[in-house]
């Protein structure tokens, strides 16, 4: 069973919510967080809004290929990505990217710098707001998840801030299809995520695995209106390995499945170098948006279908 924690500790009962919390990132790198300060209308909106976009005819979809940007947004088939690499079988799930929301003439834009994007929106009513709501609330999530982290480094409460100020995160939509019982069928591959912190939150159906450190793959169960939080790679290089990622990967459920990750991701340029205190580095230092490039390249890169 993953540790479980409550949101509402964080302020009753710091101290407390501190050490967990560290511990939880340090040995499992995956908990529960309940009482979230993500409203619970907005979650159900966005699943809502999400199987309104799933319902839509493949044709239609593809409208928005994730395929046709170099930003990472839109949709992508089932077979567009593969998060295990190592393997032959291709994910089944479908889903739906949408990253930090600029104008089309944004300075940024023009520039061409990477990630640096407009969102791609379906023309479903409601779609784009509730979405850039529900964007905005799981980044205030995860930086206020990461001033506990900077407190459990031993760092100023707002090390990160300034870090994250302009972030890469990226909301995802996720639909998986019943499992068909072919061969060579997995939902998501065995990964671990790429960034700083994942925020996942599931409809209920059971298919998630992760596996810590020692252990073999383990059901993690859903735990009503609680979070799935996680450390990413970049977090986990960031900390000098301190924090660990963990590998996880999500099994063809038996009936479909829906779930929505928030990945929270540092701005482009910041530097991830091995914290302060965090003894002797064991990685040279990397922009977050290089570490963040080389890992989506080759998820997107084309697999041989067996
Ligand atoms: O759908 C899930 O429960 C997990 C999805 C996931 O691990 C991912 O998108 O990185
Ligand atoms: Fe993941």
């Amino acid at each position: 069973m993953l540790p479980m924690l409550d949101w509402s500790d964080a302020k009753k009962n710091r101290a407390n919510f501190v050490a967990d919390l560290g511990k939880a990132v340090r040995e499992t790198g995956f908990f529960f967080l309940s009482n979230t300060q993500v409203p619970a209308e907005l979650r159900s909106e966005v699943f809502r809004l999400a199987d309104v976009f799933f319902s839509q005819t493949p044709d239609e979809k593809a409208k928005l290929s994730i395929l046709d940007t170099p930003h990472y947004r839109g949709w992508a088939k089932p077979g567009d990505e593969s998060l295990d690499e190592t393997r032959p079988e291709v994910d089944t799930k479908e889903t739906f990217n949408i990253g930090y929301d600029l104008a089309p003439d944004d300075p940024a834009i023009l520039a061409n710098e990477s990630f640096r994007g407009v969102n791609r929106w379906p023309d479903i009513p409601g779609f784009a707001e509730t979405m850039l709501e529900y964007y905005q609330a799981c980044q205030a999530q995860a930086m206020a998840l990461l001033s506990v982290m900077a407190e459990d480094l031993g760092l100023p409460t707002d090390y990160f801030v300034s870090l994250f100020a302009e972030p890469m995160s990226a909301i995802r939509l996720l639909h998986y299809p019943p499992a068909s019982g072919a061969v060579n069928e997995i939902g998501a591959g065995a990964h671990s995520d790429y960034g700083a912190i994942t925020l996942l939150m599931t409809d209920g159906e059971p298919g998630l695995q992760v596996r810590p450190r020692g252990c073999d793959w383990i059901d993690v169960p859903a735990i009503p209106h609680a979070y799935i939080v996680n450390i990413g790679d970049c977090l986990m290089r960031w900390t000098n390995d301190i924090y660990v990622s963990t590998p996880h990967r999500v099994l063809p459920p038996a009936r479909q499945r829906r779930s929505v990750a928030f990945f929270c991701e540092a701005n482009p340029d910041a530097l991830v170098s091995a914290l302060p205190g965090t003894g002797e580095a064991k990685y040279p230092p990397i922009r977050a948006a290089d570490y963040l490039s080389m890992r989506l390249e080759a998820t997107y890169a084309a697999k041989e279908i067996p």
